[in-house]
């Protein structure tokens, strides 16, 4: 062992410290729910197909008659539209020209799809005989009225708001936002659009962390430039402390004579632990800030955002009331040799592909920390075991495709 806390054991630990924590719930209307988290029980408000009713254009019958279909043929008797109900039942004998969506008639129990029939002269010939109770939409075979249909902690996504439109809600009650306060800090950083000098380097790790926060259920309530001034470091922290469910900063959490971040999360609050046995992002400090949580992440940009996506991610999205969050893992034929030392977890950057039926991988872009155009070329990571050397062409190497924070 190196001292350094395990990948999967960092990950438990802070989701631990979540305890029973949830955030307030509130109402929250259908046309904002997008990446909510829902915060009760929903219950099937209606039965759904409500009706019985047509999954084709076509015409509606009794089974029992469909033989006649390629003999003498059926006359059709009206029509029947969505939205409109016949009122009076199909006489035995006699098909119904119905649309998709209306409502069967009564009497009726199969549709045969219009381009599988003939109409000469308003009787109906198939050049195909229906299957019993075919192209029918029965009532209630997707849900019956009761029937619980989500849970507490689901991350809502499009198809969950049909689903609660369907039912005719106008919304739900949902966990509030979490609240971030987050910190970029390093003297050698200028903001876009300033001018640069000589040793100075533009700001990009709190544009790209911002960015992958955005698309978590939380308000960003700062994302702000420290200078290295311990002072205003700590003010402009216990200022957050005070407001923020989560701190998170960047930078200044590793050993260098500049790298005072842990020392000032020690003394405002608790440092739970400061190093991860992975790479990119072994220095990656965690802790608690009153009644808060913080994350420190390291300073280089990849490194930053691996980190924020890999061990922050699962607490963050704990706090906002998710459950059952776990990134998709899949395993990949190794294209090229991938040279590891063991000792970390690598999270190597790369591209995967499918090819004869199986995911092929390699890495990509250069694996340097502080490289973000290579990072853009790959779309996904090369999961290495902390225990696992080089691996060699044809063998299997796991693999992440990039989640919801980097895609
Ligand atoms: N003696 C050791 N040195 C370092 C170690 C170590 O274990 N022992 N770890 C290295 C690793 S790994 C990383 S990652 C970095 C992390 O360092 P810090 O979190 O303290 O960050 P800094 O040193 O301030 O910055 C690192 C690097 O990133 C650039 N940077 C910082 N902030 C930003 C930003 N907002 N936008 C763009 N680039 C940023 C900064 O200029 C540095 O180049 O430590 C290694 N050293
Ligand atoms: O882990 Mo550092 O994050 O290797 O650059």
């Amino acid at each position: 062992m190196n001292g350094l806390l395990s990948v999967a054991d960092a990950i438990q630990s802070m989701l631990d410290s979540a305890g029973d924590f949830l955030p307030e719930q509130e109402f929250c209307p259908l046309m904002s729910l997008d990446g909510r988290i829902l915060a009760e029980p929903v219950v099937a408000t209606i039965t759904f197909p409500v009706f019985d009713n047509s999954a084709m254009d076509g015409y509606a019958l009794r089974y029992t008659d469909a033989k006649q279909l390629t003999g003498t043929g059926l006359p059709v008797k009206g029509t029947v539209y969505a939205g409109h109900a016949l009122d009076t039942p199909l006489a035995a004998g006699s098909v119904v020209r119905i649309m998709t969506g209306a409502p069967l008639p009564e009497g009726a129990d199969t549709v045969i799809m219009q381009e599988q029939t003939r109409l000469v002269d308003g009787v109906l010939f198939a050049t195909q005989l229906p299957a019993q109770g075919e192209h029918v939409r029965h009532r209630g075979e997707d849900m019956q009225q009761g029937e619980t249909l989500l849970l507490p902690g689901t991350r809502l996504t499009p198809r969950h708001i049909g689903l609660l439109a369907g039912l005719g809600l106008t919304g739900v009650r949902v966990y509030r936002r979490l609240r971030v306060a987050l910190f970029s800090s390093g003297d050698e950083l200028r903001q876009p659009g300033e001018p640069l000098a000589g040793s100075q380097i533009y700001d990009s790790n709190r544009f790209a962390l911002t960015a992958m926060l955005q698309r978590l259920p939380v308000d960003i309530i700062t994302s702000r430039w420290l200078p290295d001034a311990p002072g205003l470091v700590e003010s402009a922290l216990r200022d957050a402390a005070g407001t923020a469910d989560v701190v998170i900063t960047s930078a200044g959490v590793s050993v260098g004579d500049a790298d005072y971040m842990r020392d000032i999360i020690a003394g405002l609050g608790q440092v739970n632990f400061w190093k991860v046995a992975m790479k990119p992002g072994k220095p990656f400090a965690f802790g608690r800030l009153g009644r808060g949580w913080y994350f420190g992440l390291p300073g280089n940009p990849v490194s930053s955002m691996a980190t924020l996506d890999q061990l922050a991610q699962p607490l963050l999205r704990r706090l906002s009331g998710e459950l059952g969050y776990r990134p998709v893992q899949l395993p990949a034929v190794a294209d090229t040799a991938i040279r590891k030392q063991p000792g970390r977890a690598d999270y190597q950057r790369g591209i995967y592909h499918l090819a004869d039926g199986q995911l092929h991988a390699s890495p990509a872009g250069g694996q340097g920390s502080g490289l973000l155009r290579g990072f853009c070329t790959t779309d996904c990571y090369l999961v290495l075991p902390s225990e696992q050397g080089d691996t060699a062409v044809g063998e299997s190497v796991q693999i992440q495709p990039f989640g919801a924070l980097l895609k």
